[in-house]
């Protein structure tokens, strides 16, 4: 794997300089293309479009190039691959295409590693600006590479381009020395090219002060030089440089020999300045030579090839205003999606906002809730315990007067309406005072409580009974003809009777006096009914005590006496 690297290297590093020893290292690569990493295939890939651009076939290239960019990872690689389409393009002339591949190119340049390749790069864009009238964007390029150039060779075209672009700028100054300067760098890194069109450069600044027999002089002495380039812009350029200083200088032959070599190099440099200045050389000599049939013949051909370099300039000044206001709808159409994010981006933390504050309002409404319902529970549970409190005798925990009344109220109300009999039995301790007396209020108390006890345990469900009075209670027994309130009765006066004392402290007997009576016999009015029943616990209470007295009808005091010691 490691050879096929060395033999990737020596590939590259002659791919311009020793064309012959670049195709055979190439064909060598490609027969071994088997064994080839992915990252060795790129390589491979690039020299082989550079190939191809040398050989001419500038569309494969670009197709090739195009095809690595879009597939290798190697950000070096595609800065190169976008280099070799910018060079093709404008081989072609394609300058829109060539422009719009330098704006994806140029973005590269800062992630290439290796500084060379950078510059490089720069220089490519450097040429296609001048190439296509932009100069002040020329020189920015070649001023980014002679800032920190790293070869000679970089020195070399970075100054050359930087002569050029100055020199269509008009700020290419009086001195000499800058141009000998870069004439001298390129001279000693053998790039013949560069060293004679800086050479022209010079030679046509001398011209411009008048010096035209030095400035012909120079490019004659290297003109062996420059035909040995085989490259036709250049040659036709000094050709035709050369025939506008002699015909200056009167040597009128001399100026059509070089005119003539000038426009021999046409088809190599056509649509340029050179070869319009060399058409326009003979129309002058024709003129000068009173020869109207050559002067109208030439002054046509400076005429034609006037106006297609000038329609050139125009297209390419075109070209690259295309590709600028592309760039500019580009720019703004990012502009405006930038914007459009930030709207989304806000509206999404709107709504963020709005629904943590719905969480937040529903939180503080369940609180709310919560609180009130803590209350409202608080509120009832106080409400009852008022209520118990309020309808409770507080010594024996059965229903008090009030409450016993309007309980007994509403059952009376009940039964009349449903025809049900309803008993009301009534009764009061026996000489009470004397407990009180003898043992203290705190026994009497105990008696009260242990006496409610008794009385209450023998009630059901729908009873009701309540301690109406200081020793005096009463219990309405719903449903209860007088044969069940009267039993009922005697079993209280029993279990009364069977109290036990002894949790007081003192041993002593209890006993109560009972009167009974029935809506049936009395009504259904509460009143008449404690009335007719307290009148038989009264009558208990004369006939002896510890006895039940039933009410009887058409009595309403004295009734049917129904008397029992316990
Ligand atoms: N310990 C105590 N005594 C009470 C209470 N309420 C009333 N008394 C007492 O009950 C007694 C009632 O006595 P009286 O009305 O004279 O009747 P008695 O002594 O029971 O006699 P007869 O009813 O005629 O059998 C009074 O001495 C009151 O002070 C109470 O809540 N606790």
């Amino acid at each position: 794997a490691s050879q096929f690297d060395v033999l990737l290297d020596r590939a590259d590093a002659v791919r311009s300089s020793d064309p012959a020893s670049f195709q055979k290292r190439l064909a060598q690569l490609n027969a071994l293309i088997a064994q080839a990493s992915p990252a060795q295939r790129d390589r491979l890939a690039y020299l082989n479009a550079y190939s191809q651009a040398y050989a001419g076939h500038f569309d494969v290239a670009i197709a090739q190039a195009q095809r690595l960019i879009e597939t290798t990872e190697d950000v070096s690689l595609q800065y190169r691959a976008g280099a070799l389409i910018v060079n093709s393009h404008a081989a072609m002339r394609q300058f829109v295409e060539g422009l719009r591949q330098l704006e994806q190119m140029l973005p590269l340049a800062d992630k290439v590693g290796d500084p060379d390749l950078r510059q490089q790069g720069l220089a490519v864009a450097a040429v296609l600006y001048n190439q296509i009238g932009q100069y002040e964007l020329g020189l920015r390029y070649a001023d980014q590479i002679l800032a920190a150039p790293t070869s000679g060779r970089a020195e070399c075209y970075a100054g050359m381009l930087k002569l050029e672009a100055s020199l269509h700028l008009g700020v290419l100054g009086e001195e000499d020395a800058p141009v000998m300067q870069v004439i001298e760098r390129c001279r000693v890194q053998h790039e013949a090219v560069w060293t004679n069109l800086s050479r022209a450069i010079l030679a046509r600044k001398w011209a411009a002060r008048g010096e035209r027999r030095k400035a012909a002089a120079l490019l004659q002495e290297h003109a062996a030089e420059v035909a040995a380039t085989r490259y036709p812009r250049l040659i036709g350029e000094i050709e035709s440089l050369q025939a506008e200083f002699m015909l200056a200088e009167g040597d009128v032959d001399g100026a059509e020999r070089h005119a003539r070599a000038s426009i021999a190099q046409s088809s190599g440099m056509a649509n340029s300045l050179p070869l319009v200045m060399a058409h326009r050389t003979l129309y002058d000599i024709a003129a000068r030579r009173n020869d109207p049939v050559a002067a109208l013949h030439h002054y046509r051909n400076y005429a034609e090839s006037d106006k297609a370099y000038l329609n050139d300039v125009k297209a390419r000044e075109l070209s690259y205003q295309i590709v600028r206001q592309e760039t500019l709808q580009k720019n703004q159409q990012i502009e405006l999606l930038n914007r459009r994010n930030e709207v989304l981006e806000l509206e999404k933390r709107v709504d963020r906002a709005a629904a943590r504050n719905t969480q937040l309002i529903a939180a503080l409404l369940a609180t709310l809730l919560a609180f009130i319902g803590y209350f409202a529970y608080k509120t009832k549970r106080m409400q009852m315990s008022f209520r118990r409190l309020a309808e409770t005798d507080a010594l024996t925990g059965i229903s008090n007067r009030h409450h016993f009344t309007r309980q007994a109220e509403e059952a009376l109300a009940f039964c009349a309406r449903s025809g049900q009999d309803v008993g009301l039995i009534m009764f009061d301790l026996d000489h009470f005072k004397q407990i009180n007396d003898l043992y203290g209020h705190v026994t009497g108390d105990f008696v009260l409580r242990q006496v409610a006890q008794a009385c209450r345990a023998c009630c059901r469900r729908n009873d009701r009974i309540g301690r109406i009075g200081g020793e005096e209670f009463a219990i309405l027994l719903i449903g209860a003809d007088l044969a069940a309130a009267t039993r009922m009765a005697q079993v209280c006066c029993e279990k009364i009777a069977a109290v036990d004392t002894q949790g007081s402290g003192h041993t002593f007997g209890v006993s109560a006096s009972f009167g009974v009576t029935t809506a049936s016999l009395s009504g259904y009015d509460l009143t008449r009914l404690l009335s007719h029943a307290d009148g038989m616990l009264y009558c208990s209470k004369r006939e002896g005590r510890n006895r039940v007295s039933v009410y009887c009808a058409g009595q309403p005091e004295e009734g049917a006496e129904l008397a029992r010691t316990a």
